[in-house]
């Protein structure tokens, strides 16, 4: 088999896309700490009186992850961080990108010599995580022209066509552009492709710093030096490009213009690549001939051998091998920071770019109602691309509506008891039909879309309540067509009253109650971060109210301090609607057979009109709550509440450097 051809031209071309040049940005830092409290189990020998009396089992200590690191990110340049795992190089990532929600930040951060805090670092920088999740039903194409319209406010058709080609383009997707994204059911592109598509989706969008959290896990040889290939090409038009690299192969590694590498939160060396063999040379780290120096570093420099552990045996005191890396490395830190290539980095950092930023540099966000807009039409293609779930809820409403026709056929024909046994059956398993499969399918569809939804939101695409609005609104119709499906079949099978405004009332109220359904399935997905919790928690939201539905159970007749639960009920509300529809004043040859049987099934007080009140209360009561579920997942899940890009905020940016730089 032919060997992919690894050697990949580090020139820039000159046609390389101009339209969207970024403002450069420099990101520098200064003796940054980040630390958080964690909980240590105290042990009953060192346990306090105090915390025996107040039962505490757990004390909070500080943890290190970045420990005093300064550096320099500069415009036009790629750099790795690399490290061993546990290292700090997410954390290092999070925390220059504003992603950091708790814990605590020590030292200074500038942007182009302007004090830049996480609300900042946010408006300036594009983030692309390990997990690319995206809407699978979209293609390659769709995806990123909807990444630059949500982030390109008044964009014109022709530039959005001019810069999605030029993504396309720059990251090798002409092949696979109108290739649907897919997932594990349905194939769409790979996994290679898949990467790459995320890139385009944030390179396409005009940002100044582009930060990657391991944009080559998980693919092979050939597409990672693709993929870094192109991170090495955004960089040239002006951007600054910093990528946490996972086990680079010496070619990738020589892509690279400075690696920063870091252990146990510190920082061992920072400089340009091919500077970095020589450095740990003259500390006594040989790099064999012909080895990868990412390697080199892994195995000789960060590692410890077993002549270096005697040795440190003879010189210290007893340890663990964790310890003895530990001095290893401190001491690997303590050189870096008397070392000449510090000096440089430490003068980048004082002596900043201090080209005055402006808005272009902030990424912005377009209009709420332009991300509503923008989210309904993508809903919409969603829907009707889904169309096994579609077919699947419409066949579902025509085979419920047929078997209860067939099973319940011309029940007004009955004689006086079967008929009072049938439409009461009837409704109730109509209504119970209605209300279950309905939460649970708005459970799994709107659960999965969360994790989409996540990434989008916290790339700063939309807003939560844009995105729930367009959510429900383009689900309602379908919510609302099957119910009239399943109506408009069973109604006349069943035989229920001829009077066409009892067939609305029956309508409405399976509407209703379907609509209801729908809300407690979005409450339930949006408010367990855990599908298979909200899988689990659901029943006990349908059972409860399908056991107080008036019908298994007389209202009147259940013990008081359980009763109430009848009231908050959908079901109930639903089918006494139904049932009143259909029995009040039902008279067969004069003898009156409904209100009697209205009256022993003990329906409760409430008229009909009121019951549509309930079942409307109900319908957007959960809707709030599921709206509120959803912002508690996206504040929990993302680290967006970090980033509040306050006027203030854009105000330091775009004003004079910070005073330490004006000379
Ligand atoms: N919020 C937090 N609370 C407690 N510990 C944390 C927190 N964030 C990070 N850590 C710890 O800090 C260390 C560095 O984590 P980080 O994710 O930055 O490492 P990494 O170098 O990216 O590792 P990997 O290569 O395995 O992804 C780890 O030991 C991690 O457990």
């Amino acid at each position: 088999m032919e060997k992919p051809d690894t050697h990949i031209s580090l020139s820039v071309p000159e046609d390389f896309p101009t339209s969207n040049k970024p403002q450069p940005a420099q990101i520098n830092f200064k003796d940054l700490e980040y630390s958080v409290d964690i909980k240590n189990s105290i042990s009953n020998d060192s346990k306090k009186i105090k915390d025996i009396i107040s039962l505490k089992k757990y004390e909070s200590k500080k943890k290190v992850i970045l420990d005093q690191i300064t550096g320099s990110f500069s415009p036009g340049r790629l750099t790795a961080i690399l490290g061993p795992s546990g290292s700090g190089k997410t954390s290092l990532l999070n925390l220059l990108s504003g992603r950091i929600s708790s814990g605590k930040v020590e030292g200074n951060i500038w942007l182009n010599g302007r004090k830049a805090d996480s609300g900042s670092l946010g408006l300036v920088s594009r983030f692309i995580s390990q997990d690319d999740v995206m809407l699978s039903t979209m293609t390659v194409k769709e995806v990123i022209e909807m990444a630059i319209n949500f982030r390109v406010s008044g964009i014109t058709p022709e530039e959005l066509s001019i810069r999605t080609k030029e993504a396309i383009t720059t990251l090798e997707l002409d092949k696979c552009q109108n290739t649907l994204i897919g997932d594990t059911i349905t194939k769409g592109i790979s996994g290679g492709e898949r990467k790459r598509t995320s890139i385009a989706m944030e390179m396409a969008t005009d940002s100044s710093i582009l930060f990657l959290d391991e944009p080559t896990s998980g693919l092979d040889m050939y597409t990672s030096s693709l993929v870094v290939k192109l991170l090495r090409y955004i960089s040239r038009s002006g951007q600054t490009v910093v990528s946490v690299i996972h086990q680079p192969s010496s070619d990738i590694f020589k892509m690279f213009d400075d690696i920063v590498l870091l252990s146990e939160g510190k920082i061992v060396y920072f400089g340009p690549q091919e500077e970095l063999v020589d450095y740990f040379s003259k500390l006594g780290f040989q790099c064999p001939n012909y080895t990868n120096p990412a390697d080199f570093v892994f195995t000789d420099v960060l590692n410890l051998n077993e002549a270096e552990i005697e040795q440190m045996k003879l010189e210290k005191f007893s340890g663990s091998k964790s310890d003895y890396r530990v001095l290893k490395i401190n001491d690997l830190a303590e050189k870096w920071k008397n070392s000449d290539q510090y000096e440089v980095i430490k003068e980048r950092v004082e002596g900043p770019i201090l080209d005055s930023l402006n808005q272009f540099n902030f990424t912005s966000s377009v209009s709420a109602y332009r991300q509503f807009t923008l989210l309904c039409k993508r809903s919409i293609k969603d829907v009707f691309r889904n169309k096994l779930v579609l077919r699947a809820r419409l066949i579902q409403a025509i085979a419920i509506s047929l078997i209860m026709g067939i099973v319940f056929y011309k029940s007004n024909t009955k004689s006086a008891s079967t008929l009072i046994q049938n439409f009461f059956g009837s409704l109730f398993f109509g209504i119970v039909g209605q209300f279950i499969p309905v939460a649970i399918s708005v459970l799994s569809t709107f659960g999965s879309g969360k994790f989409v939804f996540q990434r989008e939101y916290q790339n700063g695409y939309y807003k939560t309540r844009p995105y729930f609005l367009a959510k429900i609104l383009i689900e309602l119709p379908v919510q609302i067509i099957c119910p009239i499906i399943f109506s408009a079949i069973s109604y006349f099978m069943i035989g229920y009253r001829g009077v066409f405004a009892k067939f609305l009332i029956h309508t409405a109220a399976m509407i209703l109650l379907s609509l209801t359904s729908f809300s407690i399935g979005i409450f339930a997905s949006t408010f367990f971060d855990d599908l298979s919790v909200a899988l689990a928690i659901l029943p006990l939201l349908l059972i409860i109210p399908m056991i107080f539905s008036g019908f298994l159970v007389n209202s009147g007749d259940t013990m008081s301090w359980i009763g109430w639960l009848q009231w908050i009920s959908p079901i109930k509300y639903a089918f006494t609607i139904a049932a009143t529809n259909q029995l009040r004043g039902y008279t067969v040859n004069g003898i009156d057979l409904g209100d009697s049987s209205l009256k022993s099934l003990n329906l409760g007080p409430f008229s009909i009109p009121a019951c549509f009140g309930f079942l409307i209360m109900f319908f957007v009561l959960f809707t709030v709550l599921g709206y509120f579920g959803l912002e508690r997942f996206s504040k929990r899940s993302s680290l967006q509440n970090s980033r509040k890009s306050t006027k203030n905020t854009k105000a330091v940016l775009l004003g004079p450097p910070d005073n330490i730089f004006s000379k």
